[in-house]
């Protein structure tokens, strides 16, 4: 079969980032099974980079390298495959198109941190410049929807407030950077898995309220405030599943962090810091604690998926 005439760059490249939920409030399940959210979310400076090649009509591949890639399987079942698929599927001709990608992982796999969803949102973007489809960005977030809640955020980026399944979007006002330290566990969440211990944990969910300290705790810089207001309804349940991350959460309080949550449906947990020199210093300590696998500094709102050159 011939190679087709390749428009555009030989190579797209896209960065796209981790996020973390600074609000996690969790409602019922409604018909399509999925729990209603009232979520804050926020990009952070952690990110996985996807290439995407032209390939032969018909050939859809991916390569993975970097954290955590031995558990995730490289063939269709991958989030970034079946993005390319679906995207080639919707705005193709589907049998004209084919893609070679690779992703170099930094966002742990199974952490709370919306990898999956980032290689998802990271190959719809590549692929639509790659073969040069029609598609604005507003109907690739839309698009992302069907593959997972939390991947219009992934492209969106910065903090925004999601409700529906968390993938009904507005941006949020922020005002300075915010510094995080991620304690990062050796073994991943199953974010189903949590969501049932949950439903066990609390029957109909939790009431759904908009989280208005942390919203204008955002809009005035106050981390002091922000950190208070941190909330994640999903956390007594990653707990009862995972009780060491009480521990972390507490050593990283003890050690000064303005506040710690679990992000999503865990495990990594996040601390907030005032300042860039107090999150490495809580880094240092947090490492020589040994509660964690891992331990990064990120800063926060950082922009969706985008193309690099
Ligand atoms: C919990 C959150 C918080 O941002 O993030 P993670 O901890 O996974 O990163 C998200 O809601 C996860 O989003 P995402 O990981 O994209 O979820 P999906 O792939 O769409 O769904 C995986 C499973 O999670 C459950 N799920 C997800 C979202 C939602 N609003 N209600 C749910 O009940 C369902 O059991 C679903 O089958
Ligand atoms: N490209 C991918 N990167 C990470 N996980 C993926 C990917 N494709 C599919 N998955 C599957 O999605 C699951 C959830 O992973 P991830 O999105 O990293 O975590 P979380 O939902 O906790 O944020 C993993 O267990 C993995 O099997």
């Amino acid at each position: 079969m011939a190679t087709p005439v390749a428009p555009g760059p030989a190579t797209i490249r896209v960065r796209v980032p981790a996020k973390i939920n600074l609000a996690l409030g969790v409602g019922g399940v409604d018909a399509d099974g999925y729990h209603r959210l009232t979520t804050v979310f926020q990009a952070v400076s952690l990110h996985d980079e996807l290439t995407a090649q032209w390939d032969e009509p018909g050939l859809f591949s991916i390569a993975m390298s970097g954290e955590g890639t031995d558990l995730v399987a490289a063939d269709d079942s991958n989030l970034a495959m079946r993005a390319a698929r679906l995207v080639a599927e919707r705005f193709g001709p589907e049998s004209a198109l084919g893609v070679r990608m690779t992703v170099k992982k930094s966002i742990p796999v199974a952490g709370g941190m919306a990898g999956g969803s980032a290689d998802a949102a990271a190959a719809l973007l590549a692929c639509s410049v790659l073969w040069d489809l029609d598609a604005d960005l507003e109907e690739l977030r839309e698009l992302g929807g069907e593959l997972g809640a939390d991947v219009p955020f992934s492209m969106l980026g910065g903090t925004a407030i999601g409700t529906g399944r968390g993938d009904e979007l507005v941006p949020v006002l922020t005002r300075g950077a915010h510094h995080w330290v991620l304690a990062v566990a050796d073994v991943g969440l199953s974010t189903p898995t949590v969501f049932r211990r949950f439903d066990e944990l609390q029957p109909g969910g939790c009431d759904l309220a908009m989280p208005t300290e942390l919203l204008n705790a955002l809009a005035s810089g106050d981390s002091v405030a922000l950190g208070r207001h941190l909330h994640n309804d999903l956390a007594e349940a990653a707990i009862d599943l995972r009780p060491q991350l009480q521990q972390t959460l507490d050593a990283g309080l003890e050690f000064g962090a303005l506040g710690a949550i679990v992000s999503g449906s865990g495990p990594t947990c996040a601390f907030l810091c005032r300042n860039e020199e107090s999150a490495v210093a809580l880094s240092v300590r947090l490492g020589a604690e040994g509660v964690a696998r891992a331990v990064r500094r990120v800063r926060g709102p950082v922009p969706g998926a985008r193309l690099i050159s």
